[in-house]
């Protein structure tokens, strides 16, 4: 089992503020998983009991809304903890994880997380400094919902992932989705979102392929998500 004292992802998040001691503490009791694409990490209501620390892979948080279509509330990749809102709240948690590539990630039982929380002052204000972080993301998105057109939401959705994962070798989005889970990144029907790609791609501004999508003018998609 890999040591978590020598594993860098663990410098990307709150567990950075961890002792040596501590650190020797988390490899004794957490446990390594390998998760397959589609496959669910944790689901909506359920009692996670730790946090999980994503070692490699991205996944979609989601929530269910009242229609039954699940919302993709945000992509989480390598160095996140995911479980430490409801760890807190004492609550089930409140969206679901679900892996959008292979994945690996690691699980530390709440009883020791909240041993460090007590212990380790640096901890758990790096675990409250990344819970203010997501409230102010999600007060940002909220307006964004509110304030933006479908077409300024896309073309500013396709930006974050060129910048948040990076392009493959071909120059394509390294995260592929559906153009069902486009559309619900950006908060519209999958017509609507079918439709601007279109749109976008006889303006030129990017190239399609399958499920494969390149961005040609970075610029121009800049301006129309101002
Ligand atoms: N913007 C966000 N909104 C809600 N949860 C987020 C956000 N970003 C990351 N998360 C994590 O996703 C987790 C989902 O389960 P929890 O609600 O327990 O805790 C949440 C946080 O750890």
């Amino acid at each position: 089992m890999s040591k978590c004292e020598q594993c860098i992802v663990r410098e990307l998040s709150s567990l950075k503020a961890l002792t040596r001691d501590e650190l020797l503490k988390v490899s004794s009791c957490k446990t390594s998983h390998i998760i397959k694409k589609g496959e669910i990490i944790f689901e909506e209501g359920e009692n996670v009991n730790g946090i999980y620390c994503i070692k490699d892979g991205v996944c979609k948080l989601t929530k269910l809304s009242g229609n039954g279509k699940d919302h993709i509330v945000k992509l989480v990749t390598k160095g996140e903890l995911l479980g430490q809102r409801s760890m807190i709240s004492e609550e089930p948690v409140n969206l679901s994880a679900v892996a959008l590539e292979d994945m690996e990630v690691c699980f530390i039982p709440k009883t020791e997380v909240m041993r460090f929380f007590d212990k380790n002052n640096q901890f758990s204000m790096n675990v409250m400094k990344t819970i203010c972080g997501d409230l102010k993301e999600a007060d940002d998105h909220m307006v964004n919902l509110a304030q933006k057109t479908v077409k300024e939401r896309l073309a500013e959705t396709l930006l974050y992932l060129n910048d948040t994962f990076g392009k493959n070798e071909d120059n394509s989005l390294k995260v592929q989705l559906s153009r069902d889970e486009l559309a619900s990144i950006i908060g519209t029907a999958t017509e609507s979102c079918i439709r601007l790609l279109s749109e976008f791609k006889k303006l030129d501004l990017i190239e399609l392929n399958g499920k494969k999508i390149i961005l040609k003018d970075v610029n121009k998609l800049k301006k129309i998500s101002e």
